[in-house]
């Protein structure tokens, strides 16, 4: 145990005096900082520190919520590498809706009557349009008859719904109609809330139903309004509350976190950047910061809106182009100060908008752009191609052009079987029997047998350093399961032989030990999902030839250049950020939401550590995104026909 004053920061050179602040804050804080200011590094800070001091005392927990699933294990890695694995154990990382399913799948039984479920349930797929026809013919049709989900929803909010009202409502506001509905005490405002609670009834007397997330954080909620003992129990599980890119989070979202821990004695610590709000489409508080200072730091000890201004990530030319979108999107904001120089390059090859005259020299124009780039030592997956749009749409444009200068690169979007490659990367389960198959393809284990003994110890709840009889015991084992199980130089790559490697590796370590290392696989079907898509997708890796070697490359990426929307590289940084598609045909809900387009290239560029590099086709002065090339021009950023 550390003493509070004797604590200092690990792994990094110096704070900002605001960041320490929050760090040692005794009570709870609301961090509005820019990109790069080392927001999420504070989260990681803090928890070492109330781990280390003892301020969150054994057996309490810290509840870290994010908003991806790759952002949770980054601030679980990043507190692993701070405080060491045992500590870091008492971090539950996760994101939101996994929070809100477990909470459900946990205490389903706990549902006010109104909103009972049987037991299972599916998680219900984006809706279509024309699902949103049916529900209001069917509950225009049903308001009067009896055993209906309409006439049913009637009767609970005991108001007589117009037909007109329920066909009146748009796609955009059913969508949205949930954030505004509350399931207990039941509270129906409006004709989309409405069709939301038909369609809860409909779901939830269905033989199989299915939910969206939204709904199920408000069923979580719904739990814990009704039930002040579960409440309890969770305050007592948690004394402190980590909120990450908290200017994203949505009612729904909102009113769980406040439903458990207002009135708490839970300290919450929230960071975010208003000039960062993505997500106002998917239902977004624009007045999150706001309601979170009533709520939670209304009390002594607490620190309202900390705000940092030093940018650690990107070099100084990319911070002066920073500033000069924050200008435009936060006028009275400081400006973010630099602690690195740019590096010694002419302008623009640290960050210039490349204009092409076609779709295939664009994409020529990136792929060549791109081999330059890793022919000066730049690592694949340091590079970063974001898109607005569907990143499904640039696959094949790109393939061919990178195919041309034997590039690799991969949509980090694209669904395997019940995962997108960028989540199945964080997953636990995923990397300890990947590292298990290297270690089998490995005649000594090296480096590999560390991280085993590492992943074996952690999946059967040991702590090595304590106990050397554990360990030795541990080591012997894993030995004869190497031993075993060794993948041989000649060996055939079948579908037949990696299943049979997997169970052999599920069978050593234990199929529902692996299911308890990450607490989101002990409820629900995560962990049926998350092994399910790790078995399809190690089969494609599979298809291509090549080693076995190969195909863990492959299955990690490794000297693959990630392809991904700009709404999912949230919170990620690389070393050349390439912006693909400066057109409207890619930005056409620019002029709908200018506010949210400018934030949404305010992401894009401030993921960028020492280039920027932006495409387009052909110059249209009067483009929908002008006022973004305004802004480029005023930042001196030059366009370059290529
Ligand atoms: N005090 C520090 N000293 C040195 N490097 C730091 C420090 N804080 C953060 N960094 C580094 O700066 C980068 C950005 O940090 P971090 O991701 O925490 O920023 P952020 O504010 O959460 O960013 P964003 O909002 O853009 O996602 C990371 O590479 C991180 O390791």
């Amino acid at each position: 145990m550390i003493s509070a004053t004797d604590w200092v920061p690990i792994g990094v050179g110096e704070m900002e005096d605001a960041a320490l602040a929050a760090v040692r804050s005794g009570g709870s804080a609301l961090v509005v900082a820019g990109p790069g200011t080392g927001k999420t590094e504070l989260l990681g800070q803090r928890a070492a520190y109330l781990f280390q001091t003892g301020t969150c005392i054994y057996p309490r927990r810290i509840l870290a919520i994010s908003f991806k699933r790759d952002a949770a294990t980054n601030l679980r890695d990043r507190v692993g590498r701070r405080c060491g694995p045992a500590l870091a154990r008492r971090l539950d990382s996760m994101t939101f809706d996994a929070f809100a399913k477990q909470l459900l799948d946990r205490f389903w039984r706990a549902l006010p009557e109104h909103v009972a479920l049987a037991g299972g349930y599916g998680i219900a797929p984006f809706l279509k349009s024309a699902y949103l026809a049916d529900l209001q013919r069917s509950t225009a049709d049903g308001l009067d008859r009896p055993g209906h989900p309409a006439h049913w929803a009637k009767t609970l909010i005991g108001k007589q719904p117009e037909p007109s009202g329920i066909h009146g409502v748009t796609m955009d506001a059913f969508y949205k109609s949930v954030q505004s509905l509350c399931l207990h005490p039941l509270d129906i405002s409006s004709y989309g809330a409405f069709l939301q609670l038909v369609q809860l009834r409909t779901a939830l007397v269905s033989p199989a139903p299915m939910l969206g997330f939204a709904m199920i954080g408000r069923l979580a909620q719904a739990i814990v309004n009704a039930n002040p003992e579960v409440r309890r129990a969770i305050c007592a599980t948690y004394g402190h509350v980590f909120l990450d890119e908290f200017q994203d989070t949505t009612s729904v979202q909102y009113g769980l976190i406040e439903s458990i821990f207002k009135g708490s004695a839970a300290k919450l610590t929230a960071v975010g950047d208003d000039k960062q709000r993505i997500m106002g489409w998917a239902g977004a508080r624009m007045d999150a910061f706001a309601a979170f200072e009533a709520d939670f730091l209304a009390t002594p000890g607490a620190r309202a809106r900390i705000s940092l201004t030093r940018n650690y990530r990107s070099n100084q030319r990319i911070v002066a182009i920073l500033n000069t979108l924050k200008a435009h999107l936060a006028p009275a904001e400081p400006d973010f100060v630099a602690v690195r120089p740019a590096p010694d390059l002419p302008d623009e090859k640290i960050c210039a908008v490349m204009v092409a005259d076609d779709a295939g020299a664009e994409a020529e124009a990136i792929a060549a752009s791109v081999a330059g780039v890793i022919a000066e030592g730049v690592d694949p997956r340091s590079i970063g191609l974001l898109v607005r749009q569907k990143s499904v749409d640039w696959e094949p444009r790109i393939k061919a052009r990178f195919d041309a200068h034997g590039l690799a690169f991969r949509n980090e979007d694209r669904d395997v079987g019940g995962a997108s490659i960028q989540d199945l990367m964080t997953e636990s389960y995923s990397q300890i029997v990947i590292d298990f198959l290297d270690l089998l393809t490995r005649r000594h284990g090296g480096l590999l047998w560390n991280v085993a003994m590492g992943h074996a110890a952690a999946v059967a709840n040991l702590t090595l350093d304590d106990e050397e009889a554990v360990e030795r015991e541990l080591a012997l084992r894993l030995d004869e399961f190497h031993r075993a199980h060794k993948i041989g130089a000649t060996e055939q790559m079948t579908a037949g032989a990696i299943a049979a490697k997997i169970a052999a590796i599920e069978a050593f370590l234990g199929l529902e030990r692996l299911r308890g290392v990450a607490p989101q696989y002990g409820t629900g079907d995560l962990f049926v999902r998350i092994r399910a898509a790790t078995s399809a997708f190690l089969a494609e890796c599979a298809a291509q030839p090549g080693s076995w070697q190969d195909l863990l490359l492959r299955f990690r990426g490794v000297g693959q250049t990630p392809l991904m929307t700009i709404t999912k590289s949230k919170g990620l940084e690389y070393d050349l950020v390439m912006l693909l598609g400066l057109n409207d045909s890619e930005w056409w809900s620019f002029d709908k939401d200018p506010v949210e387009g400018h934030s949404t290239f305010f992401v894009a560029a401030s993921r960028a550590r020492e280039r920027l590099m932006m495409t387009r086709c052909g110059y249209d002065r009067s483009a929908k995104i002008r006022e973004i090339f305004d802004l480029l021009d005023k930042a001196g950023v030059r366009q370059i026909r290529v």
